[in-house]
């Protein structure tokens, strides 16, 4: 699983990090000519979590995190430990939930804001991992943390080096592998989403690979009603992944 960044900015993923694990800041830069009133609390709410705060300038923040879009916010902090592996992950969710697995598999997503409205769709929506190959794909950095408004954090994230072999051995685990494509037939209305799942979904602008394709059990479609064909593949994310919340919480 890929560690988490050891720089986050913006209000969203450093709140967020101070939230659930405010062991791991190190500290927090912040902009001090920012005055107003979501920069008070959330320098009142860094020093109640007993965490240094530097004063800093845009400047200084923009050249840390590499974008300007930190809204005066940056954060120096450890990797998280979380589950190391899939296998690990999927043998928890087999011994001790009541919940089916509900995973998102993305072949091949290269863009890192994609990615990152991606991790903050499955955490919305409650999957529990974001599954995608090793090459040709985002991995999490700080625009990605960035974008996820504190996803990043908490959704893991697996690369894996196969991803054919890994839907193989998510099969042999009795989780049905749905793909997605705008030329299916059945739609994902159609699809019972209730029992362990993962939703396979392809690159921004190929879609999925022949091999992925073929190795999911069943495709489906999202309906398009209008003239363009398909939709972002964020977008197509949340629709499946809140058809199958919708079925399971129904
Ligand atoms: C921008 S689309 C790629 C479109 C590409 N031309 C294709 O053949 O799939 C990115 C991904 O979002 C999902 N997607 C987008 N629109 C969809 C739709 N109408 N039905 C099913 N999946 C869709 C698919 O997983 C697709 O691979």
């Amino acid at each position: 699983m890929s560690s988490s960044p050891k720089v986050l900015f913006g209000f969203h993923a450093v709140g967020v990090r101070i939230k659930t694990a405010p062991q791991s800041v190190f500290e927090v830069f912040f902009d001090v000519s920012r005055r107003d009133a979501r920069m008070r609390q959330f320098v009142d709410r860094t020093k109640e979590a007993g965490i240094r705060l530097i004063e800093s300038d845009g400047l200084r923040l923009a050249k840390m995190c590499g974008s300007h879009g930190h809204q005066g916010v940056v954060a120096r902090v450890d990797a998280l430990a979380q589950v190391k592996s899939l296998d690990e992950l999927l043998e928890q969710l087999e011994a001790g939930s009541d919940e089916p697995p509900l995973l998102l598999v993305l072949d091949g997503v290269t863009d890192p804001h994609n990615l990152g409205a991606c991790l903050r769709v499955a955490d919305g929506a409650g999957a529990h991992a974001v599954i995608a190959p090793k090459d040709h794909a985002a991995g999490i950095n700080a625009t990605v943390a960035k974008v996820a408004s504190g996803a990043a954090e908490t959704m893991p994230y697996f690369m894996v080096t196969n991803l054919a072999r890994t839907l193989g051995e998510l099969k042999e685990r009795n989780i049905w592998c749905i793909g997605t494509s705008d030329d299916a037939p059945k739609t994902i209305y159609d699809v019972k989403l209730t029992g362990p799942v993962a939703l396979v979904l392809g690159a921004e602008g190929e879609g999925m690979r022949q091999l992925t394709r073929k190795t999911c059990d069943e495709l489906v479609s999202i309906p398009m009603r209008g003239a363009v064909e398909s939709l972002n593949v964020s977008v197509a994310s949340g629709v499946c992944l809140y058809e199958a919340l919708r079925q399971r919480t129904g």
